[in-house]
């Protein structure tokens, strides 16, 4: 949905009420906030640009969902310039935490102040719609330099290329946080090409986990996401304890078929059936990598 300055609105109006009631202290562990842009201007090198998205709106779905915190992650329409997303975190009162993105050759006396502000972790973008380019070699030394400060790396990338990235992920001394499973075709089903790849970089060691998030993005059939909930289910199941939720609100690039939050969160239950999978999904397991001082 575009505005009358070409503006994109990817979330929709019409939100539905989930079924599912999250736990006490869910948290949504994967969301960004588009500006405002008056405030916070997007990136000259940005690929798409969205209509405003900011903390107040976020935090009115948090609370329509029955979710009590939230992980921003920041949005790549916001290149390495991550006020917009301190400022979200900053005004939550607590209850927000992020990722940032940073030019490799960021100061550490500018990491120490992204800490202050919230940040634990810093996210490398590997898809060519949304980013020019990817240096692993600096960002292996950023992974490097983020170690003293107990942080993670957040990598997104698509499944055509996990073999190439596996040296890359292989030589990552901190916790490794993979955004959407790296989209799998999840028509293939649980032990399709793309899942089977996926549990072998999963298995490569124990501090790789990843959000089973976006059936929006990665199931064209929508609600009820059958086909997502067939793959990605025993995946929770065997990884109980690496697996984190998030909406991806506000779906950033979702032009066409506006994602309803609301049916997300019902694919939760589907995904993990359990309360005490539920429970691991969404507050046990954000809370230890992203609040560890409160575990
Ligand atoms: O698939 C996407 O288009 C997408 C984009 C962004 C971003 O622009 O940062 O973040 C996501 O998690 C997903």
């Amino acid at each position: 949905m575009k505005d009358a300055d070409g503006r994109i609105r990817s979330w929709t109006l019409e939100l539905s009420r989930p079924r599912f009631t999250p736990p006490p202290g869910a948290v949504d562990a994967h969301c960004h906030v588009f500006g405002p842009q008056a405030e916070f201007p997007f990136s000259a090198k940005a690929k798409y640009l969205p209509q405003d998205a900011g903390p107040d709106a976020l935090f009115a779905l948090r609370r329509h969902l029955g979710f009590s915190r939230n992980v921003i992650v920041q949005a790549s329409c916001h290149g390495t310039d991550n006020r917009a997303t301190l400022h979200a975190i900053a005004v939550s009162e607590g209850t927000c935490r992020g990722v940032a993105v940073v030019d490799p050759a960021i100061s550490d006396d500018e990491l120490d102040a992204l800490h202050s502000g919230g940040i634990r972790g810093v996210r490398f973008n590997f898809l060519k719609r949304l980013v020019d380019d990817a240096p692993k070699d600096k960002f292996l030394d950023v992974a490097r330099r983020i170690q003293r400060l107990g942080w993670h790396v957040v990598v997104y990338f698509e499944a055509d290329i996990l073999d190439e990235m596996r040296p890359f992920l292989d030589a990552i001394p901190v916790p490794v946080v993979i955004d959407h499973m790296g989209r799998p075709d999840v028509r293939q089903g649980p032990d399709g090409a793309d899942m089977t790849a996926f549990r072998a970089l999963l298995d490569s060691r124990d501090d790789i986990w990843t959000k089973v998030t976006c059936p929006d993005r990665l199931d064209p059939a929508g609600p009820p996401y059958a086909d997502f909930v067939r793959a990605v289910r025993p995946l929770v199941e065997a990884y109980p304890d690496r697996v984190l939720w998030g909406t991806d609100w506000p779906h950033p690039n979702m032009e066409t078929v506006l994602p309803d939050d609301g049916a997300l969160v019902d694919v939760i239950p589907e995904i993990a059936a359990t309360a005490e999978l539920q429970r691991k999904l969404l507050v046990d397991n954000p809370m230890r990598l992203y609040w560890p001082e409160e575990v």
